[in-house]
């Protein structure tokens, strides 16, 4: 194969951040942070509140412009490719952004029309999107009654418009009680099993993690671990991931649990 067919996108992992630094003024929010995220795979982002989880998700979505290093998406470099990069990147961001006002599907529309996507596709992925997270049924209704948790879906519905393969998500069940936080988690880890989608899911939730997971642990703007489950508590020689956390970053209980 010449290199003209044979895109970067052909075999590149789905997300590729190598040695990205980022500050705000004196405060260094990440340092030579490097990781990766395979093809099909869910990948968690553990780290504390301050851990710099969302300054990398706003440096991978373009937010923040001034990159110290370099991020690849499907083989894209993000800077020099944006547009193929950002195609194929889905986000819910840890603050809601759904107009309360409007329908689940009105919000949905709007987002296709921003994506240029218009007519009758638009109306066939909204309700697909809606089917994904279990609401088809709440389409015409107002987002300001539905809870949390059914906010979050459809939030996650909305990141799946364009048709991503990258799903990053923010912290998406703070503040979620039991039932919906298992509700959210398991929409999309079955978007990964079911449709191959590539995740990077950043929390300070450790329940959340599967032993099926890979892991990178972000602390205090480092990344200290990435790999899969028992070589993190090989690694740390603990039984369970918060024992690891603490033990690689040195945190005490209490500070896990706040
Ligand atoms: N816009 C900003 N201006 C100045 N400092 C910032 C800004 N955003 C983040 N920081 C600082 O950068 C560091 C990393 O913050 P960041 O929000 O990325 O962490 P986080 O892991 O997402 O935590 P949280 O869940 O609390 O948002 C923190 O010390 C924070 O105070």
């Amino acid at each position: 194969m010449t290199a003209q067919s044979n895109p970067p996108e052909a075999s590149a992992p789905a997300l590729v951040v190598k040695n990205v630094s980022h500050s705000f003024g004196d405060n260094k929010a990440l340092s030579d942070v490097s990781l990766e995220i395979p093809r099909g795979r869910f990948v968690m982002l553990l780290g504390l509140n301050g851990a710099g989880k969302s300054t990398l998700f706003a440096l991978i979505t373009r937010l923040y412009d001034n990159i110290t290093g370099e991020i690849r998406i499907f083989g894209h470099n993000i800077r020099r490719r944006a547009m193929a990069a950002l195609q194929r990147l889905g986000v819910v961001f840890q603050s809601r952004t759904l107009d309360l006002d409007l329908t689940l599907k009105q919000n949905l529309l709007y987002h296709c029309a921003l994506h240029g996507i218009r007519g009758r596709e638009a109306r066939k992925r909204t309700e697909r999107a809606l089917e994904i997270v279990g609401l088809a049924d709440r389409a015409r209704e107002k987002v300001r009654n539905l809870s949390g948790g059914q906010s979050r879906r459809v939030e996650i519905a909305r990141s799946l418009l364009h048709q991503p393969s990258l799903l990053l998500l923010d912290e998406p069940t703070v503040g979620l009680d039991i039932g919906s936080r298992e509700s959210v988690v398991n929409i999309v880890r079955s978007l990964v099993e079911k449709e191959g989608l590539s995740v990077l899911w950043a929390t300070h939730l450790f329940d959340e993690v599967r032993p099926t997971d890979l892991v990178v642990i972000l602390h205090k703007g480092r990344v200290l671990f990435t790999g899969s489950v028992p070589e993190l508590l090989a690694k740390t020689a603990t039984q369970s991931v918060s024992d690891a956390f603490r033990k690689l970053t040195g945190t005490g209980t209490q500070e896990l649990a706040a």
